[in-house]
């Protein structure tokens, strides 16, 4: 078990007057990062979650982002997957796709979707060794600090029970330290059958985001923000990256702090 004190990197609590802005903000956020790493290094790799996170980024996708940011130098991964069809409703592939990626013109092969043909052991094998290929080709760096694939930007939600990616509370891949990624066939919130990156990978990243907005998310991000010693950490809680933290809060989210 993960108990407080919590890891501490370069944090930033956000916090806005509506999701709306919020929306606004995330959109701003995240073209200035794709215009900084492609710059400093010619691509910029986002990790995506499913949930409400996408509708959030909904104005990134509308002018004038949708025309200055250099799309083609994209590449898409998810943190986590519901091991379903990828035109099964429960998708986070199909969710991103309808409402992120068929609007904007990110290069087909830079889209990195799970195999769906897969058990979810297989599907969480396949996609680690997909990504430990793009790290031997030198596509993704490797953390100095860590030895795991750094990507440069997690765009994270977080449930009501603090889950963050696929890693839940009461579920033991929260733990896993080795793999950068692992798989659940008993997940508490439905669909059961998921893979998902594991927090040496999620910890690795260069800069993450965390997206929290709504009323039933303000006593979680209390718990998550402000633990109490020595109880025990929720997953949201050990999120950290390695340049910077940053927290997007809209005013319900916000109102436990
Ligand atoms: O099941 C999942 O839940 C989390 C949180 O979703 P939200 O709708 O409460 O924002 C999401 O980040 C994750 O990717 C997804 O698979």
């Amino acid at each position: 078990m993960a108990f407080a004190t919590p890891q501490r990197c370069k944090t930033e609590v956000l916090k806005f007057e509506s999701e709306s802005d919020v929306a606004v903000a995330l959109a701003k956020y995240t073209a200035d990062l794709s215009a900084k790493f492609v710059k400093d290094k010619g691509s910029f790799s986002v990790v995506l979650s499913g949930g409400s996170l996408i509708d959030t980024l909904r104005k990134l996708v509308e002018s004038p982002y949708k025309e200055s940011v250099d799309w083609s130098k994209w590449l898409i991964f998810w943190v986590d997957e519901r091991v379903v069809p990828l035109d099964d409703k429960d998708s986070n592939y199909l969710l991103a796709t309808r409402g992120f990626l068929s609007k904007v013109p990110i290069p087909p092969g830079n889209i990195y979707a799970i195999n769906d043909k897969l058990s979810p052991e297989g599907a969480a094998d396949n996609y680690e060794e997909r990504l430990r290929r793009l790290v031997a080709s030198k596509v993704i760096p490797v953390s100095s600090a860590t030895g795991f694939p750094k990507f440069d930007l997690m765009l994270l939600g977080m449930g009501p029970d603090g889950h963050v990616a696929s890693l839940f509370p009461t579920r033991q891949q929260r733990y896993e330290k080795k793999r950068w990624v692992t798989f659940i066939t008993d997940s508490p919130k439905p669909p059961p059958p998921r893979i998902t990156f594991t927090f040496p990978v999620i910890n690795s990243a260069a800069e993450i985001a965390m997206v929290v907005t709504g009323p039933e998310l303000a006593n979680t991000t209390k718990a998550v923000l402000h633990p109490h010693r020595g109880s025990p950490l929720l997953p949201a809680a050990e999120v950290s990256a390695e340049e910077e933290l940053t927290w997007f809060l809209d005013k319900d989210a916000a109102s436990q702090l």
